[in-house]
């Protein structure tokens, strides 16, 4: 559910603990710098008048003083605010940036399973980014547009109490209302606007992933016209944006003319009367016309503002999230290797995909899953890793329930090789050394050499330092395959799960791979996976995962 705006601003100031500091500084010096830029146009227009022939208890002489010290202070003050501002938003923005990627690290894999990881993406990088308008021009424009007003609304009371009667009005409906009536003029673009971008990013990296298929299907002319209607959303959305703000800024400068002239028509009434000089009707009117920097700087939120809440929203909706599966840090290690599923139910959503599963992992022994495809065999193995929880039975290694054993142990405990391996942007002996981060060149070349790809990757020109990215995907299937595997035997875990290890190779090079896995059948439990029954003769126990699970005869 959508969040209102001041839960949004409630949620993104919990960020803010030991910058109060900064803020108050921050403040401080806009007061100071903002009542210097006005009185710099008050002493101004005195010495105009006293050139005029007023008079006034300030000299000529020392209105140019005053004038010139202000000035060259007003720019230091400006430094300083501006300063304090941006430190502090960098700083939070760094921070926010950290807990993220905690909540990334908590939400995986379960969570980000079905996520546009285009539109996660825009939230880590722009969303994020935007939040620098919050904490750098938000919040202390509103503490710096009240005490300036405060001051102001005092030195019209100096002049006539109607006169400052008049400029509260005026600062309350430029800095309160207009942003307020701005902001419900921009209600909802800004969020539909963050939504698009982010639904395109992951329209944009979906189909390029994918690019091949859009080729050889000949999809190039119907990719390019829903390009080109996200597109024309954006920018209609874009326009819709600007044409807001367009109105947003006419509205406030029309108020701002319309509320000075008002002083001007008030003053002439009171100089009419006799209450007051003509000098303070002019001063008063050059006062009020100068002085409304500090609520403008409000009124322009009005538009940015709704865009920064969206993208609030959705920086602090992803922090929010709950994960799937929670991780345990004071949990239980364990010193056993076998593993036992008991009777366990499983759905990912309505449909259940495993009912009532039961199977024992003993140490030392291959266990091999067949069945048709969708059947449930690859979730099993997730549900062996704890990727997911499973909804009644109990999944135990050694005698503990994994949803006890500390998520580290149980880590380092089970080595997983899915269909699919992915390659980082990094050499490829960095893309092996991921599954053990001190591993030494020795034991990364002996894992390559047992999974029967050393020798390729000794021919390329670069050898183990050749980028992963430059190869892209001139690496065949079965080459990234045996980089999958030669990680699994870098970890080097008790447990390995195999999925479909050897769909990709040759007969070759798989029976190569099942000797290697045979000779260190001792030393770990295997589940695999396959459809191939050449693979399937290095199982113990084969079990046919349509026939409930059940052993079958070899
Ligand atoms: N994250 C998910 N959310 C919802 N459904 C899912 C998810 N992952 C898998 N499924 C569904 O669960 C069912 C079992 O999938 P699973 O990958 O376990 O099958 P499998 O037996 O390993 O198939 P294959 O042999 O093709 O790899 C499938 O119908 C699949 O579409």
């Amino acid at each position: 559910m959508k969040r209102s705006n001041v839960k949004i601003m409630r949620g993104l100031l919990r960020f803010m603990n030991g910058m109060y500091g900064y803020m108050s500084l921050a403040i401080l010096l806009g007061v100071i710098g903002f009542l210097c830029s006005i009185l710099l146009t008050l002493w101004a227009s005195m010495m105009l008048l006293t050139l005029l022939g007023f008079s006034f208890s300030l000299s000529f002489m020392t209105c140019s003083v005053l004038l010139l010290v202000m000035a060259f202070v007003r720019g230091f003050l400006r430094y300083g605010e501006q300063a304090c501002n941006h430190y502090i938003a960098f700083h939070l923005l760094a921070q926010i940036r950290e807990q993220v990627f905690a909540a990334l690290r908590k939400l995986c894999p379960a969570k980000l399973e079905g996520k546009g990881k285009g539109d996660l993406i825009a939230v880590i990088t722009a969303d994020i980014e935007l939040l620098e308008v919050f904490y750098a021009h938000t919040l202390s424009p509103i503490a710096i547009a009240f005490f300036v007003s405060l001051v102001l609304v005092i030195l019209f009371y100096q002049f006539h109490p109607l006169f400052a009667l008049w400029a509260f009005a005026s600062y309350v409906i430029v800095g309160i209302v207009l942003p307020m009536r701005i902001s419900k003029m921009t209600k909802d673009i800004g969020m539909r606007q963050r939504q698009a971008s982010g639904a395109l990013s992951s329209f944009v990296l979906d189909r390029l992933r994918g690019l091949q298929e859009v080729l050889q299907y000949q999809q190039q002319q119907p990719l390019l016209w829903t390009l080109k209607e996200r597109f024309v959303e954006l920018n209609t959305l874009d326009e819709q944006f600007k044409k807001a703000s367009g109105k947003a800024m006419g509205m406030t400068n029309v108020c701002i003319m319309t509320l000075s002239m008002g002083i001007f028509v008030l003053g002439a009434f009171l100089y009419e009367q006799q209450i007051i000089s003509f000098a303070q009707v002019l001063l008063a009117f050059i006062l009020l016309f100068s002085s409304f920097g500090p609520v403008v700087a409000l009124a322009n939120l009005g538009t940015t503002l709704q865009q920064t809440f969206a993208a609030g929203e959705r920086v602090l909706s992803l922090l929010e999230e709950t994960p799937q599966v929670e991780e345990v840090h004071a949990g239980k290690w364990v010193s056993g290797s076998e593993m036992q599923v008991d009777h366990i139910c499983f759905a990912y959503e309505e449909e259940m995909i495993l009912k009532d599963v039961s199977l024992q992992v003993p140490f030392g022994k291959t266990i091999g899953l067949y069945g048709r495809s969708g059947c449930g065999k690859s979730t099993l193995l997730k549900l062996l890793m704890r990727f997911w929880d499973v909804e009644q039975g109990k999944i135990l290694l050694g005698d503990v329930d994994v949803k006890k054993i500390n998520t580290k142990a149980l880590r380092q405990k089970q080595s997983y090789m899915t269909q699919e391996t992915h390659l980082f942007h990094d050499t490829l002996f960095e893309n092996i050394r991921i599954a053990k981060a001190d591993a030494t060149a020795e034991e990364v070349i002996a894992a390559c050499k047992k999974a029967h790809i050393h020798e390729h990757i000794c021919s390329l020109p670069k050898g183990y330092d050749t980028m992963a990215s430059e190869l892209g995907d001139s690496l065949s299937g079965g080459e990234k395959q045996r980089i999958g595997l030669a990680r699994a035997f870098l970890h080097d875990a008790p447990l390995l799960f195999l999925d479909e290890p050897t769909s990709n190779l040759d007969s070759l090079n798989e029976a190569k791979i099942l000797l290697a896995l045979a000779q260190d059948e001792q030393k770990r439990s295997v589940v695999l996976v396959s459809h191939r029954a050449s693979t399937m003769k290095l199982a113990d126990t084969i079990i046919n995962v349509e026939k409930g699970w059940k052993p079958c005869e070899q």
